[in-house]
């Protein structure tokens, strides 16, 4: 089975294409301000209509207001949306009722403690992303966690792998993991939100190596 790929923080239509392209499954469009990252809600919406059909649109929110999360499912409709702060089970649940679009919650992994939480939100998410701890941002630190522990734990929830991956370690990290999906941000670029065409071609073939290996 093909592994998906998740190329996160596109900024600009050139980049969608490219990741597109390059056979990327899904790509991110970042809401959180504070990210070198982020696209205005406008912005996020035509970055939506550019990506082709087959490839899935997934949101990125951080702690955002629920009138904030409604306006922005409403106005970008993407197909997935990713929640990367301290978003509650109970919230999610509430929220996964109420709309027709799949809901993926992030964690950064510190030990075992984090997945035994990440169970918590059975029903309340699609998908759990793994990540590294949160630095100064919640996510797209550029960092790796200890891949070991998630094979130490036996998952509720299907689940996919990010943080630190880059072209040179994402063979190592499906083959450590048996990840089903691998998310990448800074890995991909030449500076702090500028995302490198080559580095999201090399990062796509590296995964469809291991696929084929
Ligand atoms: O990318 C960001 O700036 C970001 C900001 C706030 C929350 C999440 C963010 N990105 C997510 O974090 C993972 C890992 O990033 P990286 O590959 O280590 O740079 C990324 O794939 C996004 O899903």
């Amino acid at each position: 089975m093909q592994t998906q790929i998740k190329i996160c923080g596109l900024k600009d239509e050139h980049t969608v294409d490219a990741a597109a392209k390059s056979g990327a499954t899904h790509i991110g469009l970042n809401l959180y301000e504070p990210s070198p990252r982020s696209v205005p809600l406008e912005q996020a919406a035509a970055l939506r209509m550019r990506a082709p059909a087959g490839v899935k649109v997934v949101l990125l929110l951080v702690n955002a207001e629920p009138g904030f999360t409604a306006k922005a499912i409403e106005v970008v409709k993407p197909d997935i949306v990713q929640f990367h702060g301290s978003e509650t089970h109970q919230y999610l649940r509430v929220l996964k009722s109420a709309v027709d679009i799949e809901i993926w919650k992030a964690f950064g992994v510190k030990d075992a403690a984090t997945l035994k939480n990440a169970d918590q939100y059975e029903g309340a998410a699609d998908l759990i992303l793994f990540d590294a701890p949160a630095q100064a941002l919640p996510g797209g630190t550029g960092t790796r966690f200890d891949w070991s522990l998630l094979n130490q734990h036996k998952h509720k929830l299907p689940w996919g792998l990010a943080g630190g991956l880059n072209p040179d370690n994402v063979g190592e990290a499906l083959r450590q993991t048996r990840a089903i999906l691998v998310d990448t941000s800074s890995g991909v670029e030449s500076a702090p939100g500028i995302k490198d065409m080559d580095k999201i071609a090399a990062f796509c073939q590296a995964v469809r190596n291991h696929d084929n290996s």
